[in-house]
């Protein structure tokens, strides 16, 4: 259980007082009691001092009690807050192929299911000291009531503890079940919201995916949890019998072999039907952390497994470099990893050159590998074999987050930033608007304090407002990945023959991964990819005497 003692640590002092009021809740609890069995039981007249204790120990419970709550409150916010924060930290640092293989459902299920249950559950901690507390105490008043009436006790909760920790195994089994079903649920979702569309105006699609998809792993998440739920409640049960027992037995045999008074008895009695309440508790906040060590689990596997191939990468703050002089990729591969080995694509070897002011295009048909080799040379794969030499220096898995920096990119994949994050300085802001003027979406679209008023737009305007980010972070190497494949013939001219042109004469280097053959001719260098291999590279000259294109 990394993750809890991780959390304990960041929160120790928040926790360590609320478990400290919570055993002095529970410590006020069982004096209160003792008291109440001794005015219950005594027959002189009341002192004055007992209602004077009696005040007094009700009063520190009830405040001890009060505290504890609101500190709990802010360990479950908190925890939940550092959860969430280390989670998202830690993705953000893991490779990007690792995250592709973990996939989306389970890293968002992770953001949410988990968190929430290990938050909930940490807080419940103190209370189960609470209840701990109040029980030692309620025992130790038996001890010293009836040394054989504190052994019967003891040796009930031993009887009652073992057969709880069987039941609850099974239990915490069914529990991890539902768990890697919650990550197949949320890829349903995933699949629901992404996919509206296509179930919407497709009958028998919707229904299929209602009916085989979503509603047989929702189904066997709500059984599972519920066969689990019904072990908690049967091990409460089994707990409730023990107790009954023993006051049957206090009630009806103990008096018959041990001399006994009714006053001590009704003094017994009262103490075990007391610990009920806090025994009931203890076992339903097993069960809660029962989940907890199975959210933890996930979390901790989770972990494991989008940094199992190589170490974190650094997210350090970097300084932005302004140029570079030469790019050189040598021999560098990637494969795609699969269980079937006879399916799996491998790019490369592949070594290519780029320096400031040259524009590449990298051609091929579906699936040759372009994409693939655009994020090999972005450093966002790292490659398997072959290296990358930024300047004459080898590219080292130190050096792989300052290298990042070097590149802007526009994928077909892009993610547009409501926010312009990290690109408000106020030249950028002016220079901003002067781009949605060129990029004619002035008419659609404002910024204001920093953010964009709408990304509410079509694919290629959205993909416009990609390109102003691109223009705004300025870097030495743009990266485009089949940028006007939306963009209408007006503009897809505009692009190819005035802003990468533009881009050019500043001394930008461009890769451009493009399938508009009659633009090919404006390359410096045409680089054809077939399978996974470089098959050609031609110059604009031999295209434009008809060698290629
Ligand atoms: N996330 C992935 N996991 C496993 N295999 C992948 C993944 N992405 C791509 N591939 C494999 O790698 C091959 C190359 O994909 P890539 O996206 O690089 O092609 P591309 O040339 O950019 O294609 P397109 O023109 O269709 O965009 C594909 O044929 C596919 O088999």
């Amino acid at each position: 259980m990394k993750v809890i003692s991780l959390l304990m640590r960041a929160s120790r002092g928040h926790f360590v007082l609320a478990v400290v009021l919570g055993v002095v809740s529970g410590a006020s609890s069982a004096r209160l009691i003792a008291l109440i069995n001794k005015v219950l039981t005594d027959e002189g007249p009341l002192q004055r001092a007992t209602v004077l204790t009696f005040v007094g120990f009700g009063l520190v419970a009830m405040v001890a009690r009060t505290f504890t709550q609101m500190l709990l409150v802010r360990l479950n916010s908190g925890t939940l807050y550092e959860l969430r924060m280390r989670l998202s930290r830690r993705i953000l640092s893991a490779p990007l192929r690792s995250l592709e293989q973990v996939g989306n459902p389970r890293l968002l299920s992770s953001l949410q299911e988990d968190a929430i249950v290990v938050s909930q559950g940490l807080v419940q901690l103190p209370s189960l000291v609470i209840d701990s507390a109040t029980i030692l105490g309620c025992l130790l008043y038996l001890a010293w009531l009836s040394v054989y009436v504190f052994l019967g006790m003891v040796g009930v909760l031993v009887l009652g503890i073992t057969a709880y920790m069987l039941l609850q195994r099974r239990a915490r089994a069914l529990l991890f079940s539902a768990r890697q079903k919650v990550n197949a649920l949320f890829g349903h979702f995933g699949a629901l919201t992404g996919g509206i569309k296509e179930l919407k105006l497709h009958r028998r699609r919707r229904m299929a995916f209602l009916d085989e998809a979503l509603e047989p792993t929702a189904a066997s998440i709500r059984t599972l949890f519920t066969r689990s739920a019904d072990i908690g409640a049967l091990s409460q049960a089994w707990g409730f019998l023990l107790i009954f027992s023993l006051i049957g037995l206090l009630l009806f045999a103990f008096p018959a072999f041990v001399g006994v008074d009714r006053r001590t008895l009704v003094g017994y009695t009262l103490v075990v039907l007391y610990l009920q309440q806090p025994l009931d508790s203890v076992m339903n906040l097993f069960h809660m952390l029962l989940r907890v060590g199975v959210a933890a689990r996930n979390m901790e596997e989770l972990g494991l497994s989008i940094t199992q191939q190589g170490a974190e990468e650094s997210t350090a703050e970097v300084e932005e470099p302004r140029s570079f002089q030469r790019l050189e990729l040598v021999g560098v591969t990637h494969a795609y990893h699969r269980e079937n080995e006879d399916s799996r694509f491998t790019l490369g070897p592949i070594s290519l050159s780029l320096e400031p002011g040259e524009c590449l295009f990298l051609v091929g048909g579906n699936g040759s590998g372009k994409t693939t080799l655009a994020k090999l040379l972005t450093g966002l794969y790292r490659p398997e074999s072959g290296e990358l030499r930024l300047d004459g220096q080898v590219v080292t898995d130190a050096e792989r987050n300052r290298y990042r920096q070097h590149f802007t990119t526009v994928f077909s994949d892009f993610h547009l930033f409501e926010q312009l994050l990290g690109l408000a300085s106020p030249a950028q802001l002016a220079r901003a608007s002067e781009l949605l003027r060129r990029l004619q979406l002035d008419r659609k679209v404002r910024i204001e304090n920093g953010r964009l008023s709408t990304t509410e737009l079509s694919l290629g305007q959205r993909k416009r407002l990609a390109l102003l980010t691109a223009y705004l972070e300025d870097r030495p190497i743009y990266v485009f990945d089949e940028w006007a494949a939306d963009q209408d013939p007006t503009f897809k001219d505009v692009f190819y023959k005035e802003l990468l042109p533009e881009l050019k004469a500043t001394g930008k280097a461009l890769v451009v991964i493009s399938h508009d053959d009659r633009y090919f001719s404006l390359a410096d260098r045409v680089v054809r990819l077939e399978s996974g291999l470089v098959v050609e590279t031609t110059s604009p000259a031999l295209l434009r005497s008809g060698t290629a294109g």
